[in-house]
């Protein structure tokens, strides 16, 4: 069966998932497009997807009886919205992250999901799909005794200037929330914020660098250094402290050389070079269980703990470095 796949919102990411379900991956085709910006999808039409119909709104693509399953790649304010509509018509939905900019948002998602009785959403929470994330996690859970500390670090070259505080945590951060919560098999109970002196290249709406200290329900204390105007490099970093020994993500593959009287090797600079190999899996683990009417992967449930977990971390970042509480209400069945 080949998945006929619709794609709401095709900026940066929407397009490169739709060059890759029609280029690289297999088993799936892009047969429809949608953006606010028409433009925007004429252009991926054009570039990448040349039977794709394009749809006024995402509403009337999801309704659409030649889409069967849905990408929803638009901004995250918008996510809520279209998500809903997939799981209302029984679609599998991919959402990129976040899967709602609020907690209740990630609410309302999960119970109608439930209510519908059967997976429809995966989150794209690719890190999960890394190999250097994977075979992290096998370490972490067979080799180094149980985890007591992480320190992570998140670090963006430069940002747009529209980027403010908060969005540290939920558009940045968010991937460490569900990344780290799932390589140490673990819940989030507090959550601080801590701001050293703020670098040269802060505005008044961007505090930054930031260091967010989360607790677990196991007791293992994790820190994740967020600097998104850190000028050298994307660079992400994360170590796992264990009872005996200690485990790091392996940095991407760069040559090594002697150049120049110096020792030195490449840093990346863009995103979407660090996990391009993990979206293509996360995509096509995406269309397999769409071919089968249903989602696997990062949950609803788990975009709705993030959810719950940035707006923590965010009250966090007004609390002068006091610990807030993170709650999780029970775990549905559906996501055992
Ligand atoms: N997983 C990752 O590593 C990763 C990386 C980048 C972006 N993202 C997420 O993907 C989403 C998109 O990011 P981007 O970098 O592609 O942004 P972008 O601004 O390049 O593209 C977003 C597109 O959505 C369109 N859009 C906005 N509102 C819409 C609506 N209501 N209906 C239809 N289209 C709409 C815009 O016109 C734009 O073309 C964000 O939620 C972002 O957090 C995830
Ligand atoms: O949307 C992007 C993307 O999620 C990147 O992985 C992250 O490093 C950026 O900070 C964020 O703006």
């Amino acid at each position: 069966m080949t998945v006929r796949i619709g794609v709401i919102g095709t900026g940066a990411i929407g397009r490169d998932h739709a060059r890759r379900i029609n280029h690289v991956l297999g088993g799936a085709k892009i047969v429809a497009l949608s953006d606010v910006n028409r433009a925007s999808a004429e252009a991926v039409k054009a570039d990448v997807a040349p039977d794709a119909a394009i749809f006024e709104t995402g509403e009337a693509l999801i309704a659409s009886p030649d889409v069967d399953a849905v990408l929803v790649t638009s901004w995250g304010a918008t996510h809520e919205q279209y998500v809903l509509a997939a799981i209302a018509a029984g679609k599998p939905c991919f959402c990129e992250k976040p899967l709602a900019t609020t907690a209740d948002g990630g609410k309302r998602i999960v119970d109608a999901e439930v209510a519908h009785g059967k997976r429809l959403v995966q989150v794209g929470f690719m890190r999960r799909y890394d190999a250097g994330y994977v075979a992290l996690k096998k370490v972490v859970d067979s080799q180094i005794g149980a985890p007591i500390m992480v320190h992570a670090a998140h670090r963006n070259p430069a940002v747009p200037e529209q980027y403010v505080t908060p969005m540290a945590i939920h558009d940045t951060m968010i991937h460490e929330i569900d990344v780290l919560r799932w390589l140490l098999d673990d819940d989030y109970v507090s959550a601080r914020v801590l701001f050293p002196r703020a670098s040269a290249r802060s505005h008044a709406k961007l505090r930054d660098p930031q260091i967010v200290i989360l607790e677990t329900a196991k007791g293992t204390i994790i820190d994740v250094e967020i600097f998104v105007n850190c000028h050298y490099g994307y660079d992400i970093q994360c170590q796992v402290v264990g009872e005996d020994g200690i485990a790091n993500l392996p940095d991407p593959m760069a040559i090594p050389m002697r150049l120049g009287a110096r020792q030195q090797s490449e840093i990346l600079t863009d995103w979407k070079d660090r996990f391009i190999a993990s979206y293509d899996v996360e995509l096509q683990d995406f269309i397999h269980a769409a071919a089968r009417g249903t989602a696997s992967g990062p949950s609803s449930w788990d975009g709705y703990v993030a959810a719950i977990t940035s707006d923590a971390c965010v009250s966090a970042q007004d609390a002068e470095g006091a610990a807030v509480a993170i709650n999780l209400p029970a775990r549905p069945a559906l996501y055992n």
